[in-house]
């Protein structure tokens, strides 16, 4: 009998500490307050929100922005103990991702870490505040300018792969764009321009089959991404250890780390032979990223390879895929839209001339403020990160209510941009949003396809810088024809926004 009393008091007193415990208060905290946000989804008694289980990523898209559209500014999702919340207004997401606040990264980038390590993007607290302050420099203008000649060079190349065999006939861009992004960003933009082509991860080198089966092992690992998004149950992590995605995890990361270990390893040897030149270059602290990040393992001791690895991983991916979309959207809408591209064209032969030999310096990008326009316009209709997550560390006040502390941010860019309180007929291709005059009065956050922030983008200007020399290099040569346009595209909703079936153009010669 004095056990059983002994036994009951213990489990009561145990209990009692549990109910007390600021764990749970903090749950049950966060989901009475998370409860009282907007909801426009059917709940199921005790799991939540389980709509999206097991649809595929076409569903998803489609899904998602009829769950968007009908929300606030602000509504919430709950899955089992996990709670999210969605936003697509621009005061909120302010509120969210405008400050050093909420610079956590939400539990969904950890599906990442394998891959990308913790990198630039998926680190968070000192070392993302180290990293980001030793990279920032790789990204001055006056490194970007140097880059410049890679671009041209590059679409050359493109454009000469355009005219023997793809003229005139209705051709799935993507993997060329993918190409020409892929070997500006590994093939020689992540270290010093002008070295010999041998010296890292040449341009030939970035046109063999190695550099295909790198772009096929990011489309399966994105695959593995979404699949587990989709099954609640793999983002415990020996679940998914024993998953049949784990699997294809593992190869796609043999590839992937294979491919950008080569890299790493070709510009390390020949990092020695560049020493004075570089030297020179380091005392204004202005290296490319990979020499950057090579000198501060031989000279300062400050990062080892596996480092080096997970940064290369994170450029290379965010490097290439983003601007590769941005690419393919653009090259669409301007098709689509022929007067516009024939204004793009007589703005670029205004700049350059109409000798074709002619290569645009950075100094004639900035002369091209249509060209810009029209890049800024894709990105609005087409960000190529369509959603970005955060994990909050403090309370946010909002008009919906209190967005607690511990729970995960869904900040749906798309939507965003094509809110119609901030963006009149949201889904119209118009450029001339994006005058000076015409940007007076919006929301700063209102239109953020490199996010904003502490963690905004650090690429965002070798992109439109690239972007652009792509455009003066394709857009001298052919006229675009449409074949795909908005209307034709199955979009599907990934960690880039992709079209199912790729987007087809018709380049035709100009005379
Ligand atoms: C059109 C092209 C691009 C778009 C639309 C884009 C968009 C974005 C967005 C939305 C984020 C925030 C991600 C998040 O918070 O989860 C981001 C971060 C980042 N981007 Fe880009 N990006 C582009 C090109 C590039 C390029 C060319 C590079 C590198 C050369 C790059 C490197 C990065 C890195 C390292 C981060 C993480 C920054 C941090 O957390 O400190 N991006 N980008």
């Amino acid at each position: 009998m004095f056990f059983i009393l002994c036994a009951v008091t213990a489990i009561l007193l145990l209990l009692y500490i549990i109910l007390n415990s600021n764990t749970i208060k903090n749950f049950w905290r966060r989901k009475t307050l998370v409860e009282k946000l907007p909801c426009v989804r059917k709940k199921i008694f005790l799991i939540g929100h389980l709509d999206f289980v097991g649809i595929t990523k076409e569903e998803a898209f489609v899904k998602t922005r009829e769950w968007t559209k009908d929300a606030p500014a602000v509504a919430h999702l709950i899955t089992g103990p996990l709670m999210f919340v969605g936003l697509k207004g621009p005061y909120e997401i302010e509120s969210a991702i405008g400050s050093m606040k909420h610079m956590e990264k939400s539990f969904l980038y950890k599906f990442l870490n394998r891959w990308l390590g913790e990198g630039l993007l998926t680190s968070t607290g000192l070392k993302w505040q180290k990293r980001r302050k030793m990279l920032t420099p790789a990204f001055h203008f006056t490194i970007l300018q140097q880059f410049v000649s890679t671009f041209n060079k590059e679409v050359k190349r493109f454009v000469d792969e355009i005219e023997t065999g793809n003229l005139n006939k209705p051709t799935n861009i993507v993997p060329f764009v993918s190409n020409f992004s892929l070997a500006t960003i590994a093939g020689k933009s992540l270290s010093k321009p002008n070295i010999k082509e041998t010296s890292m991860g040449s341009s030939e080198f970035m046109h063999t089959q190695e550099s295909i089966d790198y772009k096929n092992a990011v489309s399966r690992i994105s695959d593995v991404f979404y699949l587990r998004f989709s099954k609640p149950w793999t983002w415990i992590q020996p679940i998914f250890d024993l998953s049949s995605l784990r699997k294809i995890e593992r190869q796609s990361l043999e590839t992937l780390h294979q491919f950008t270990n080569f890299i790493i390893e070709k510009r390390s040897e020949n990092f020695k032979t560049f020493d004075e030149n570089l030297d020179d270059m380091c005392i204004r602290k202005k290296l490319p990223l990979l020499d950057m990040l090579i000198n501060a393992k031989i000279k300062h001791g400050t990062i080892n390879n596996d480092e080096i690895r997970e940064e290369v991983d994170t450029f290379m991916f965010e490097g290439h895929d983003t601007t590769a979309m941005c690419l393919t959207y653009t090259t669409m809408l301007l098709a689509c839209h022929k007067d516009i591209q024939e204004e793009v064209y007589q703005e670029i032969i205004h700049v350059l001339g109409p000798n074709l030999a002619q290569e645009p310096s950075h100094e004639d990008f900035t002369q091209m403020c249509l060209l810009d326009r029209c890049i800024k316009e894709s990105l609005r209709l087409y960000p190529p990160v369509p959603t970005i997550s955060r994990y909050t560390s403090e309370d946010i006040n909002t008009k919906f209510g209190v967005i607690p502390e511990g729970v995960e941010l869904l900040i749906h860019l798309y939507d965003l941009h094509r809110n119609p309180k901030f963006w009149p007929n949201p889904d119209v291709f118009d450029p001339s949003r994006h005058l000076p005059e015409n940007c007076i009065g919006r929301h700063p956050f209102a239109y953020i396809p490199f996010s904003a922030g502490p963690r905004n983008c650090i690429g965002q200007k070798y992109a439109m810088l690239e972007i652009k020399a792509f455009f003066c290099g394709v857009l001298r040569k052919f006229r675009l024809e449409p074949v795909d346009t908005p209307d034709t595209l199955v979009m599907t909703q990934d960690v880039m926004l992709r079209s199912q079936n790729g987007v087809k153009v018709n380049f035709v010669l100009r005379n």
